[in-house]
């Protein structure tokens, strides 16, 4: 079952393979090939650093080679080729520009939520903030990836080019929304389809999404090249100019030696590899903003937490601007507050990997042998909630009470939302900063690690950061209350308890699709029967 990491946690193991002896390992084999799961740190760690012995497994990469061989699905020389290059683009150039475009989106989304309020109005509420976050996700990527600049009320009025039916920006939401789809039906099977099928918007959807997103992507590059032809060979502060400069150049350097070797990347490679840019960094970010949103509102105490520094970092005057150079690198509650999401919530549940030869692998007791063939699938889900790792973890004078309400008194503190948990304080008599927590290898693996670390790592935590400093410099963040009725058939609003409980649930229904997500996406109705109604409550 895809995703059961999150749903039953330690309980296959305690069931399983702690009777066997084996307390972080369970094995299952079946119709001829053999599966491990695993959360001891030592064989992640000894795995990850690896990647030659162990390749990857996961059809969720496979799938996303539909636009071309890329940095995520290949493996070994070719791999090497494309991380090489890929690596290159995510770097503080791109950095700064992630950040500025995220306070200027972030800005266009608040103002937004507001318009409807009424002008002077100290509150405004929405039922659509996770749907306006996946647009602020995608629309920061499409700007600092592809070197787009739309703002955020024209990616709210519908530009299509001519000869298209979608813009860019909705062609790679439709893949990715539907990707195994997208993936394996061919083009003239979701043409074809019959209307009176269920599934049949969907089907049209697609049939446009996957061929416009191609062409879409392809009138980028050639746009690029276009430019770079123009400019001489300086590239542009976005990644695809980057990745198309750095590819040219390592064209010239192989050409001038006169080797054979292959170092630069093919249209159809830079096309997959934009198009896992967008896949990749798009629903991990968007998720992870929306996970934090929820956690916010139900700790408030950690929005506190962040008022503290963020009001001590951002001018007073709203008009200044905010410099990503000294400001990200002292934002370090924000930080937490994002790897503490993490840590709850990793976006990929799991990261699969196989043994293409025999390999022998430490594990936190013995070494064992691995043989050909076999799937291992990391839990990223159990190794972050370790009590030997994260139990009060940190505790110090400076983290915030728990809320007054704190109806969870039973939960273990490893499975709580606890930020502050990351922030080594210096002692008393020390003059240092506050730092950021270094868990022991293998035990955080959000972005995995090793060779092949999420590049989008640095990038992901730039637009984080850049948007909470919006979103709390001059508001708190509430959920709204729901109508509910009574035994007796009477109207009110719902207690403060139940609204926990309710927010307990939505977080504890998530599921794992392309990564993991709660149900909030598509809200359409005026109640927010499902989901969470938001509310945005100006500080000063
Ligand atoms: C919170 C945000 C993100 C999380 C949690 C995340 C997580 C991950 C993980 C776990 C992997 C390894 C997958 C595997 O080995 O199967 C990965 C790989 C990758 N990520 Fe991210 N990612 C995030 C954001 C981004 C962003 C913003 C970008 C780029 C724009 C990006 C680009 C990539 C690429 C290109 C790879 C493949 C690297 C390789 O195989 O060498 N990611 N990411």
């Amino acid at each position: 079952m895809h995703g059961w990491e999150n749903e039953f946690k330690f309980e296959p193991y305690k069931r399983w393979s702690i009777p066997l002896g084996s307390p972080k390992s369970l094995v299952f084999a079946g119709a001829g090939r053999v599966e491990v799961s695993t959360w001891d740190r030592e064989i992640i760690a000894d795995i990850l650093r690896r990647p030659k012995d162990f390749i990857q497994f996961d059809i969720a990469n496979f799938l996303l080679n539909r636009f071309g061989p890329n940095v995520l699905s290949t493996d070994g020389e070719v791999w090497a080729r494309h991380r090489k290059l890929v690596a290159s683009t995510l770097n503080e150039n791109i950095s700064k520009v992630v950040f500025d475009q995220s306070l200027v989106l972030a800005g266009g989304m608040v103002s937004e939520i507001f318009e409807n309020s009424g002008p002077g109005s100290d509150c405004a509420e929405t039922n659509r903030i996770f749907d306006l976050v996946k647009k602020l996700a995608i629309t920061i990527l499409v700007n600092a990836g592809m070197g787009g600049n739309q703002a955020w009320k024209d990616a709210a009025v519908k530009q299509v080019k001519p000869g298209f039916k979608l813009t860019y920006i909705e062609a790679v939401k439709a893949v990715i929304g539907n990707l195994v789809a997208a993936a394996i039906l061919p083009r003239w099977f979701t043409s074809w389809y019959p209307p009176f099928l269920p599934g049949y918007d969907t089907m049209k959807l697609l049939s446009y999404a996957v061929g416009e997103f191609r062409a879409h992507t392809k009138d980028l590059i050639d746009e690029e090249k276009q430019r770079s032809a123009e400019r001489g060979s300086v590239a542009r502060n976005n990644i695809l100019s980057m990745l198309l400069n750095a590819s040219k150049e390592e064209e010239r350097i192989t050409s001038g030696t006169g080797s054979q070797a292959k170092n630069s990347l093919s249209d159809e490679e830079i096309m997959g590899n934009i198009f896992i840019f967008t896949s990749a960094g798009f629903d991990s970010t968007a998720n992870t903003l929306a996970y934090t949103l929820v956690y916010l509102v139900q700790n408030p105490q950690y929005q506190d937490w962040l008022f503290e520094e963020i009001d001590a970092l951002v001018p007073s005057d709203p008009e200044e601007p905010l410099e990503y150079t000294s400001v990200f690198p002292k934002a370090i509650r924000c930080l937490a507050v994002m790897l503490e999401t993490l840590r709850l919530h990793p976006p990929l549940v799991h990261l699969g990997k196989m043994t293409g030869t025999p390999q022998v692998v430490r594990t936190s007791t013995s070494e064992i042998e691995i043989p050909t063939g076999t799937i291992i699938f990391i839990n990223s889900v159990v190794v972050h909630l370790d009590p030997g790792v994260w139990r009060d973890l940190n505790r110090n004078k400076f983290e915030p009470a728990p809320h007054k309400d704190d109806i969870d008194g039973d939960v273990p503190d490893e499975c709580r939302f606890r930020p502050s948990r990351w922030i080594i304080n210096p002692s008393d008599t020390e003059n240092t900063q506050p730092k950021i927590f270094q868990p022991p290898k293998g035990a955080f693996i959000p972005w995995s690690m090793g060779p092949r670390v999420c590049p989008g790592q640095k990038m992901a935590q730039v637009e984080f950061v850049a948007i909470f400093l919006v979103l709390l410099r001059a508001h708190r963040l509430e959920a709204v209350k729901m109508v509910v009725r009574d035994a007796s058939g009477n109207e009110r609003e719902e207690a403060d308890h139940e609204l926990h409980e309710r927010i307990v649930q939505l977080i504890k229904k998530s599921v794992s699709k392309v990564t993991q997500e709660m149900d909030v996406y598509n809200i359409a109705d005026g109640k927010c029967s499902r989901g969470l109604g938001f509310r945005l409550v100006r500080r000063h």
